[in-house]
C-alpha cells in the first residue's frame, strides 16, 4: 500500500489571519462541517488563547466534528497550552500544536531570547502539552531561515519530549522548492530520532511558491503532512492552497505515489463556502476552483474537448465538485462548438448553408459581446431564420441621436426588395424616431399594437429582444429582433413584422 499524505487544514486558524477574513463562531462551525465532509485529516480550528470567541469556536467545533482530528494552536507556554487543552476537551480526537521561532532574527528581535532559552521553552511546552494528549505537533517558526545545527538540536529534543508531528514552517514564504525540500531531507537524515515523528510542511505564498514548496517538501524531504487552506487563504499572500495540493497529488499519482483520504467532490463546495463567508472572491483563473478552471473559450480547444475531453483537461470538473466543464461560446469559438451547442439546445438547422449563416451572425454578435449565452444563440438563429423566411425588407444599419432637451432622430439604412434605402425620422424617443424613419420609405400604413423589450440574458451586456406587433387590414403579425443595442433590435423587429405583412404565406395564413 502507498504512503498516506495527511491533509491538515488551517483555514480556520492561519486562513483567518488574512486581514479581513475574520469569521464568527457559527461561520467557523459551517466551514468545519464542510471540511469534515471533505474528509480532511486534521482541522486546525483556531488559536484558543487568542480570544474568548476563538476559544468558544474551537470548543464548539471539538464537540461537533467526529471524523477529523481537531487542533488548536498555542504559543510555547503553559497558559496557551492549557487554554488549547480546555477548548479541545470535547473532541474525540484532539491535537495541540505548539510553536516557537528558531531563526536568529526572530529569537533575537522578536522573542528577545537566547537560543538556549528557546530550546528549553520548546522542550517544556511539548512536555506540558503531552499531559493533555498524545497528539502533539511542534513547529519551529521561521524554520526555513533557521540555522541547521540549531534546528537539529531543537527538533531532536522535542521529539524526545513526545512531539509526534514536526511541522517545518516556511513562515515568510522565503523557501525555494529544491532548497526547502532539501532542508527537510537533511534534517531527517541528521536527526537520529526523526522517524519517530511525521514530518509536515507549512508554506506561505509570499513569492507564489507555497504549493511548489510544499510538494518539494513531500517529494524531496519526505514530508507526509501538508498544512494548507481552502482557496489558499492565509496571512499576507496566503498559505498553500488545499485544492491545488490535493489535485496535484491525485492527478499525478504516478509521480507522488501517495494516498489521500480527501473526497475531492467536496472541494468546490468548500471553496464557495469559504469565499462566501469571508467575502474573498476566488479569481476566475484560480487552479481547480476558479470559474474558468474547466472552461474553454477558443475554437481549437473546444473542438478538441468535444472530440476527446482529455485533449485539454487533466482532471474532470465533476471530480472536484463542478457540475460540468464549460464550453464558453464567444468570438474565439469555432463552428464545431457552435454546432454542438445548437444540437444540445435542440435546434436543427436544415443545411450547411443555414449553419454557416447562423455562425457568421453569431461571430458578429460575439465581436460585440464577450460571452454568448444559450438565449443569445436561440435569438441569433431565430433572427437568421426570420431574415431568410422573408427578405423583402432587410436591416442594414442605424444611427440615432438623442440628447436631453432635444427631439431624438434616427437614420436607418435598409433594403426593400434588394434596393438599399436611407431614411431619416424624428420621434418622441429613439425607437419612435427609428420607426418613423422606416415608414418614410416603407409607407406600410400598419398600426403598432405592441412594443416590448426583454433582456435575453442578465447584465448590461445582454442582448435586447424586441417584439413589435403590427396590424393592417385586419391582419396582426409579430416581428422579433435581437441585438445588444435595443434601438437596432427595434428596427429589426419592425422590419421583420413588415416582412410578415408582406409575405404571401402570411396573407394566406394570418395565424402565422
Ligand atoms: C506564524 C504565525 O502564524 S504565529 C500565530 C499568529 N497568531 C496570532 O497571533 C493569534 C492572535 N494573537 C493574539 O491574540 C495575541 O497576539 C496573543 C493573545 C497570542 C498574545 O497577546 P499578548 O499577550 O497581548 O502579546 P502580543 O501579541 O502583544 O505579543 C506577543 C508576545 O508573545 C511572545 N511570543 C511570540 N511567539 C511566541 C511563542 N511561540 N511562544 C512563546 N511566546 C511567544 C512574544 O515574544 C511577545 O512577548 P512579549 O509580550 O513578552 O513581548
Ligand atoms: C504557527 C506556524 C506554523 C505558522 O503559521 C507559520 O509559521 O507560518
Ligand atoms: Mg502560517
Amino acid at each position: 500500500m502507498a504512503d498516506k499524505l495527511i491533509i491538515f487544514d488551517t483555514t480556520l486558524r492561519d486562513g483567518e489571519q488574512s486581514p479581513g477574513a475574520s469569521m464568527t463562531k457559527d461561520e467557523k462551525i459551517r466551514i468545519a462541517k464542510q471540511l469534515e465532509r471533505l474528509r480532511v485529516d486534521v482541522i486546525e480550528a483556531g488559536f484558543a488563547a487568542a480570544s474568548p470567541g476563538d476559544f468558544e469556536s474551537i470548543k464548539a467545533i471539538a464537540g461537533i466534528i467526529k471524523d477529523s482530528t481537531v487542533c488548536s494552536l498555542s504559543r510555547a507556554n503553559d497558559r496557551d497550552i492549557s487554554r488549547a487543552a480546555e477548548a479541545l476537551a470535547p473532541a474525540e480526537r484532539k491535537r495541540i500544536h505548539t510553536f516557537i521561532a528558531t531563526s536568529p532574527l526572530h529569537m533575537e528581535k522578536k522573542l528577545r531570547m537566547t537560543p538556549d532559552q528557546v530550546l528549553e521553552q520548546a522542550k517544556l511546552a511539548v512536555r506540558f502539552a503531552r499531559q493533555f494528549t498524545d497528539d502533539v505537533e511542534f513547529s519551529p517558526e521561521d524554520g526555513s531561515r533557521s540555522d541547521m545545527d540549531f534546528l537539529c538540536k531543537v527538533i531532536e529534543s522535542v521529539i524526545n519530549e513526545g512531539a509526534r508531528t514536526i511541522n517545518f514552517a516556511d513562515t515568510v514564504g522565503y523557501g525555494v522548492p529544491e532548497l526547502y525540500g532539501q532542508m527537510i531531507k537533511t534534517l531527517r537524515e541528521r536527526i537520529p530520532n526523526s522517524d519517530k515523528a511525521v514530518w509536515s510542511v507549512h508554506c506561505h505564498n509570499d513569492l507564489g511558491m507555497a504549493v511548489a514548496n510544499s510538494l518539494a517538501g513531500v517529494v524531496i524531504g519526505g514530508a507526509r503532512q501538508v498544512e494548507c487552506t481552502i482557496n489558499g487563504l492565509g496571512e499576507r499572500a496566503g498559505n498553500t492552497a488545499l485544492e491545488e495540493v490535493v489535485m496535484a497529488v491525485r492527478t499525478r499519482r504516478d509521480h507522488f505515489g501517495l494516498d489521500l483520504s480527501i473526497d475531492t467532490a467536496q472541494i468546490v463546495p468548500a471553496s464557495k463556502l469559504v469565499s462566501q463567508i469571508t467575502g474573498f472572491a476566488v479569481q476566475p483563473n484560480k487552479a481547480v476552483v476558479g470559474a474558468n478552471a474547466f472552461a474553454h473559450a477558443s475554437g481549437i480547444h473546444q473542438d478538441g474537448v468535444l472530440k476527446a475531453r482529455d485533449t485539454y483537461e487533466i482532471m474532470r470538473a465533476e471530480d472536484v465538485g463542478w457540475t460540468a466543464n464549460k464550453i464558453v461560446l464567444g468570438k474565439l469559438s469555432g463552428r464545431n462548438a457552435f454546432k454542438q451547442r445548437l444540437e444540445e439546445l435542440g435546434i436543427g438547422l436544415e443545411s450547411e448553408t443555414e449553419l454557416n449563416a447562423a455562425f457568421s451572425r453569431f461571430k458578429e454578435l460575439a465581436d460585440r459581446k464577450s460571452e454568448i449565452f444559450d438565449e443569445d444563440i436561440i435569438a441569433v438563429v431565430a433572427d437568421e431564420q426570420h431574415s431568410h423566411d422573408n427578405e423583402f425588407y432587410r436591416f442594414v444599419s442605424l444611427a440615432q441621436r438623442s440628447e436631453t432637451g432635444e427631439r431624438p432622430s434616427a437614420k436607418v439604412v435598409f433594403t426593400m426588395d434588394g434596393k438599399e434605402l436611407s431614411c431619416s425620422g424624428e420621434g418622441n424617443g429613439p425607437v419612435d424616431a427609428t420607426v418613423n424613419a422606416i415608414e418614410t420609405e416603407a409607407r406600410s400604413g400598419a398600426e403598432l399594437l405592441l412594443f416590448s423589450v426583454n433582456a435575453i440574458t442578465t447584465g448590461t451586456q445582454s442582448q435586447g429582444e424586441v417584439t413589435m406587433r403590427l396590424s393592417k387590414s385586419g391582419r396582426i403579425v409579430n416581428g422579433v429582433g435581437a441585438d445588444p443595442d435595443i434601438v437596432v433590435a427595434s428596427a429589426k423587429a419592425y422590419l421583420s413584422a413588415l416582412n410578415k405583412l408582406h409575405s404571401k404565406a402570411e396573407r394566406l395564413n394570418p395565424q402565422l
